[in-house]
């Protein structure tokens, strides 16, 4: 059947849409993505540097604490970062740091000293200073990449939820944080979603990953999936300044997950792995 605002859809290079009819069968799949870069990284390097998100996202994570990945992966090479976090206590309800430890930390065996939150005692312009010098320090050690091309860290992989608003991490739509280019790290204190304060890493981090998944489910997402992948050129209509439209991987690889309702305008087969 024609639908009237479908978009042809041609996946931009370096990038992948991958679509699912259930939750389950996106966990399922995630959970395998994530498992095959962290055996790759591990291998590889020796480490495996993930920057979590808050969002639906982490609902997705529970099925990394089911077998067959509880038992296989390599937990004890695993580092955890967060792309952004609010400026609240940790156990504070808008706590992406609650979020993640609840639905999948607490499950399986990371070090502890492998997960770096971020400074919740602090102001937040101390705590995004703080956790870029900490990710400088680990950078210098290798336990997070580099990369060539940017100067920027190079995690192994980002997780990105998308917002309604076609935000990632906590860089909004028009916000001057996008333009930061020197900065791995910044704080922000006019969120347009509460809490206002918040810390985030920048674009050129973002970008400079080896991968990147933006996980993007509902029918409230549908609009900002839509600009945010579509090939078009910026204007009236497709805004210059959003930020999932940012999202590109200097070296890396960027892959949607999303969900029927999310996809809902883009002309892809269902089940259909689209790749450039
Ligand atoms: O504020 C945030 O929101 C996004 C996801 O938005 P949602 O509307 O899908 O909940 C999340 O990725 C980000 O980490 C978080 O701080």
């Amino acid at each position: 059947m024609e639908r009237e605002s479908a978009t042809t859809y041609e996946p931009k290079r370096n990038s992948e849409i991958r679509v699912f009819e259930s939750s389950d069968e996106m966990a399922t799949d995630l959970a395998e993505y994530i498992s095959q870069i962290s055996e790759i990284s591990v291998k590889e390097r020796g480490y495996f540097a993930i920057a979590l998100s808050g969002g639906p996202l982490v609902s997705f994570l529970g099925k990394l604490c089911e077998a067959p990945y509880n038992k296989t992966l390599d937990w004890s090479k695993w580092y955890i970062f967060w792309s952004d976090e609010r400026a609240v206590a940790k156990n504070h309800a808008d706590s992406n740091y609650k979020l993640t430890k609840e639905g999948f930390l607490a499950k399986v065996p990371i070090p502890n000293g492998h997960v770096y939150s971020i400074n919740d005692n602090a102001t937040v312009e101390d705590a995004a200073t703080d956790y870029e010098f900490v990710i400088r320090q680990l950078v210098k050690v290798r336990t997070i990449g580099v990369s060539e091309s940017t100067d920027c860290p190079k995690f192994d992989l980002i997780l990105l939820d998308m917002g309604p608003d076609g935000h990632v991490a906590s860089l909004f739509p028009n916000h001057p944080a996008l333009e930061l280019n020197d900065d791995w790290v910044t704080y922000i204190t006019d969120s347009p979603q509460p809490p206002p304060e918040r810390i985030t890493f920048t674009l050129p981090v973002i970008n400079s990953a080896s991968n990147i998944a933006i996980v993007a489910t509902g029918d409230d997402k549908v609009k900002a999936v839509n600009l945010a992948v579509s090939d078009g050129t910026e204007g009236p209509d497709i805004p210059a300044s959003l930020p999932a439209r940012m999202v590109h991987p200097t070296d890396g690889k960027l892959v949607w997950f999303l969900d029927k309702a999310a996809a809902s305008s883009l002309e892809v087969e269902n089940g259909e792995h689209h790749e450039y």
